[in-house]
């Protein structure tokens, strides 16, 4: 393929499109009519309230879940309706965090990235070897390779399972909470990995978090859950929504408003 038809044919699609999708468990519905589009280098953050199925959304993303109703496409294959083979192949484009990080306690750092190189790719031990200690440089965690999980702080952790979902070449990442619990300044620097990862490399991300400093730094635009009316209630810019969207539920959360006082007005006896 020529350079120039690769590029066109590479930006053709979004990353990610959600059509019309509806998902749950069983009988109950977490989400109805969600559609949206992920373009490719774009940072786009999933919002809403405990609960209300933002780690779900991911599940059926990544084809770990069958949604209800709808389509995912991933670089515009379903990976709903692809075969088992095809959606092997479209997984591939996909790497995900999961909210703990989830590495194997008994291997090494430098072990646990090359964990998925030793199960699906058959490059030789030095080649992985290089390949992971080249991933765990990209996130700044060279230093750290001979450790264990249990010696690591929370950020580094973090940082290590974005480098073993990096590992097989994909170039769309899945973060689930990722700066959860995190004293601020390691979340502004895992922040900063992630704008690094889509600056130099090109990634594109879809994150969940509940992170207004986090949200306003990394994001292009935010697509907010609402778990009453099981809607996507809002999607934009992050500091549009806060300034302009005329939902109070959308304004609450950008302000970070509490809830009002079920008696307030009234005066106490
Ligand atoms: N595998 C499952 N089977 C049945 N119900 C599930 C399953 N996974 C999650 N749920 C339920 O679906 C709902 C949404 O869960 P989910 O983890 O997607 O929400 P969330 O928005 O990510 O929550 P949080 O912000 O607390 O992490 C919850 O009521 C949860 O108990």
């Amino acid at each position: 393929m020529a350079p120039a038809e690769a590029a066109t044919t590479v930006h053709a699609e979004p990353a990610i499109s959600v059509r019309n999708l509806r998902m749950g468990y069983g009988t109950k519905v977490l989400l109805d009519q969600a559609s949206f589009d992920v373009q490719r280098e774009e940072i786009v953050v999933i919002l809403g309230g405990s609960g209300c199925g933002k780690s779900s959304l991911m599940k059926n993303i990544i084809g770990l879940y069958p949604p209800m109703a709808g389509d995912v496409l991933i670089a515009g294959d379903s990976i709903v309706s692809a075969s088992p083979a095809d959606k092997a192949h479209i997984q591939r484009k996909l790497g995900i965090m999961y909210q703990s990080g989830a590495l194997f306690g008994s291997l090494t750092v430098l072990e646990n990235v090359r964990f998925p190189l030793d199960e699906f790719t058959d490059i030789g031990p030095s080649q992985k070897d290089l390949a992971a200690r080249l991933l765990l440089r990209t996130v700044e965690m060279g230093y750290a390779e001979s450790l264990m999980p249990g010696e690591l702080s929370g950020g580094m952790l973090k940082r290590a399972g974005i480098a073993r979902a990096m590992a097989l070449g994909c170039d769309i990442l899945l973060l689930d909470e990722p700066s959860a619990g995190m004293d601020p300044i390691t979340a502004a620097n895992l922040d900063r990995t992630i704008l690094r990862l889509r600056e130099n490399l090109g990634f594109t991300f879809v994150v969940v978090t509940h992170e207004l400093s986090s949200i306003f730094t990394i994001a292009d635009r935010a697509v907010m859950l609402d778990p009453v009316s099981r809607r996507i209630i809002a999607e934009g810019k992050p500091s549009e929504l806060r300034d302009q969207s005329k939902d109070p539920r959308v304004r609450q959360f950008f302000n970070r408003e509490p809830d009002a006082l079920p008696n307030a007005g009234t005066k106490r006896t």
